[in-house]
């Protein structure tokens, strides 16, 4: 019996990490739209709730970069259920968009944010002109892009001369004591926590693999310095958790 349930754990985990490794837009959009209906509640839970506060901290960042425009345009890409577009359309005179994937989750986003103006759209290619914006935003998405570089250089383009790019990930604690601290939740507590929850305790299975086979610190400037963003510089959070990267096209 307990063979059987660690040959489940195990292809579970080979699953997940075979998921992150060949991800592709349908794989990424079939996960989304299943774990919409949980999503914002598993995501407090899970977090504590400090999930707010990194992407409060990301929308503070924003405003610092755009002081004194009277209407600064902001995309929020990998929106998602529309937090991190929420917290930046606190930016006074703020024109904000968010575009996802999936259309559940874009669903939820557009009931609780009717202010906000919601479309589906991919990452690596978005259909928004050339210097456009202000800001580019992306919370706790771009390591579910199909291709990430193409996504960067995406953000790059839409961006205008100057304007800054804002990236929240998860982050692995460098500190040993922490990152075993930090594994044993995100591993073994959290899909279970999950699993009584959502409709894809799957995805659950996958968060941890993803968040430890994404590049972080260094490597992850490195492919938005090849991005086209040569001022680039990250700001870890909460002890490491959670790390929050930006970049600035050239003025
Ligand atoms: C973990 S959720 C984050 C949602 C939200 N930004 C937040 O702060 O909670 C990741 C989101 O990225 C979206 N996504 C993944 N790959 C994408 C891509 N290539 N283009 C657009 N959206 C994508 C998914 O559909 C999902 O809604």
């Amino acid at each position: 019996m307990a063979k059987k349930a660690e040959t489940g754990v195990k292809r579970s985990t080979e699953t997940a990490r075979s998921l992150f490794r060949s991800k592709s837009h349908a794989s990424i959009q079939h996960m989304f739209d299943e774990v919409a209906p949980t999503y914002d509640f598993l995501n407090h839970l899970l977090s504590l709730g400090i999930d707010n506060y990194w992407r409060s901290t990301a929308a503070r960042k924003a405003k610092e970069f755009t002081a004194g425009n009277p209407a600064p345009a902001i995309l929020d890409v990998a929106t998602g259920t529309g937090d991190l577009a929420k917290a930046m359309s606190a930016i006074p005179g703020a024109r904000v968009s968010g575009i996802d994937l999936s259309s559940e989750m874009l669903t939820i986003a557009a009931q609780k944010y009717p202010d906000i103006s919601f479309r589906e759209g991919y990452a690596e290619n978005i259909e928004f002109d050339d210097s456009s914006f202000d800001i580019v935003s992306a919370g706790f998405g771009a390591r579910n892009f199909e291709d990430l570089l193409q996504g960067l250089k995406e953000f790059h383009r839409v961006l205008k001369p100057g304007g800054h790019t804002l990236i929240i990930e998860p982050m692995i604690p460098r500190n040993p004591v922490l990152k075993n601290l930090y594994l044993v939740y995100f591993k073994n507590v959290l899909p279970k926590i999950a699993s009584l929850f959502s409709k894809s305790s799957f995805a659950y299975d996958y968060l941890p693999h993803s968040v430890e086979e994404f590049p972080q610190t260094e490597e992850f400037l490195t492919i938005l310095r090849e991005a086209g963003f040569s001022k680039a510089s990250y700001r870890p959070m909460t002890f490491e958790t959670s790390i929050l990267y930006i970049g600035q096209k050239e003025g």
